[in-house]
């Protein structure tokens, strides 16, 4: 099973994706962007936010998305547990805030980075504006984090919409709850699935 922990920035994904693997020892735990020896290069250039261009800021996340994919997952989705931080649907909810790429073509080209290889199931953390800022006020903000809380608030809600675009299961979950509380929601939901 391919599952993917989504959220905006500080929503908890990381220490959700420890908690839960522990439950899946042979699990394939892994992220976007990032989690590839190019997709490592890529992150770095991506996250520096240098480029100008909103177009080729997409790219490079889909450059590192089919690398993925191509790497990680399409070896793996059959007989393991995959555990992604983020996912296409991070990509496409970042890209629909942009704007700058018309909707279709943001599904077109996902679908064609990703060969249409996408996580059974989405959990999405679901933060409230007064948790954000909170957790932003605790870290150094990378060059998208700088751009501002309304605008990832923005985001978390393009999360949403991202998983209706490719036609995903969403589960949202609080995460202002605690951390076990959160655990136990997404294990619920995985080994409800395990045993339909
Ligand atoms: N359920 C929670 N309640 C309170 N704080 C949390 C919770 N989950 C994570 N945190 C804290 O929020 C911050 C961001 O968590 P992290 O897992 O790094 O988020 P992300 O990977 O989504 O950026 C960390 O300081 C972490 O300790
Ligand atoms: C996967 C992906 C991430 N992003 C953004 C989300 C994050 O702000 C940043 C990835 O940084 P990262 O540190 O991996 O995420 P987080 O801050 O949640 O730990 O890139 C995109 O804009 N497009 C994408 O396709």
């Amino acid at each position: 099973m391919y599952i993917a922990i989504e959220g905006i920035d500080t929503a908890g994904k990381s220490t959700q994706i420890n908690a839960v693997s522990q439950n899946f020892p042979n699990a394939i735990v892994t992220k976007e962007p990032g989690a590839t020896d190019i997709g490592k290069e890529i992150r770095e250039m991506v996250l520096s936010a240098r480029a100008q261009s909103k177009k080729a800021e997409f790219l490079l996340f889909l450059a590192d998305r089919a690398e993925h994919i191509k790497e990680v997952i399409e070896p793996n989705i059959q007989n393991k547990m995959i555990i992604s931080d983020r996912s296409a649907v991070s990509g496409v909810a970042y890209a629909l805030i942009q704007g700058e790429i018309d909707k279709k073509d943001l599904i077109e080209l996902n679908h064609f980075a990703t060969n249409r290889v996408y996580p059974q199931k989405v959990f999405l953390l679901r933060l409230t504006k007064e948790a954000l800022e909170f957790r932003l006020s605790k870290k150094k903000l990378d060059g998208i984090e700088l751009r501002g809380s309304e605008y990832l608030l923005k985001i978390q809600d393009a999360i949403v919409e991202a998983t209706k675009l490719l036609g995903l299961e969403l589960i949202e979950i609080d995460a202002t709850l605690t951390r076990d509380e959160i655990t136990s929601k997404i294990l619920d939901n995985i080994n409800r699935e395990s045993t339909n």
